[in-house]
């Protein structure tokens, strides 16, 4: 049989992320962990219990008597936040816009890592996120950084919100995901970065096709 490896994915926001990673998984029967929807699904929970969400100790707390599960329903993933289905509303604007905050904490981080990689344990995984390739799973397989310009970005990520009927206005999103990137790449803990072993590629001009066609090479590369 042949080796289970570990696949990491990275990048900034509406890169591409969980779209590859998603197919990718598929294609190999491989689990997919979005960690993104993890951090999503607490900053739901904390901003319904109107959590201050700059209070590391209290989000901490919060998220040990969380349960966050991801399960898979056919093509897709759905998020469950104790036994509540939330995937299409941790997608909300509110939401997003404030994951980057409660995200920062080192001591939310920790506890998010620790679950991340009792998931990944078993090899079989496909993971994508902000700091997998760096500290999640330092010695996955392989590693891949998905970049694309932040208006490509931005205008991916309109079109989603206008298929799934989410209010969006481009200019408005094109500063949140900027935004949002610096807060993730600046903060101190974990923060969005290439690990030095990963695979830069940038997506600007490429399909979904050619992106995962380009993973897939490196992955058969190092089942070998
Ligand atoms: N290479 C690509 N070309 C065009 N659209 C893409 C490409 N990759 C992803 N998309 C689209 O861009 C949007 C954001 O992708 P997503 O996978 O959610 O990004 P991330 O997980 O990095 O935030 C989705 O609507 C997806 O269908
Ligand atoms: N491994 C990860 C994944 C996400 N995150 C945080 O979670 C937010 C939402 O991640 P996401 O992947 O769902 O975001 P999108 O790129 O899909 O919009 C990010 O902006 C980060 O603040 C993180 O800090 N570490």
């Amino acid at each position: 049989m042949e080796k289970k490896i570990s696949i990491a994915i990275d990048g900034p926001a509406a890169a591409g992320k969980s779209t590859v990673a998603k197919i990718v998984a598929q294609k190999l029967s491989y689990i997919y962990i979005d960690t993104g929807a993890m951090y999503r699904a607490i900053t739901w929970k904390a901003i319904n219990r109107k959590i201050n969400l700059e209070n590391e100790q209290d989000l901490y707390q919060l998220l040990k008597m969380t349960n966050i599960e991801l399960k898979q329903d056919g093509k897709n993933q759905r998020v469950f936040v104790d036994g509540k289905d939330v995937t299409e509303e941790i997608r909300l604007p509110e939401i997003t816009n404030h994951v980057s905050i409660v995200s920062k904490h080192k001591l939310v981080r920790e506890e998010m890592v620790a679950r991340q990689q009792q998931l990944a344990k078993n090899g079989g995984i496909v993971m994508d996120g902000r700091d997998i390739g760096t500290y999640v799973l330092p010695n996955a397989e392989v590693k891949i950084f998905l970049k694309a310009s932040v208006e490509e970005r931005a205008k991916r990520r309109h079109q989603e919100n206008m298929r799934k009927g989410i209010p969006s206005d481009f200019e408005q999103l094109k500063n949140d995901i900027a935004n949002r990137d610096r807060l993730d790449s600046e903060r101190e803990f974990a923060p969005l970065k290439k690990a030095r072993d990963a695979i830069e590629i940038d997506t600007t001009s490429l399909s979904i096709e050619q992106v995962v066609e380009n993973i897939m090479a490196l992955v058969f590369e190092r089942m070998e």
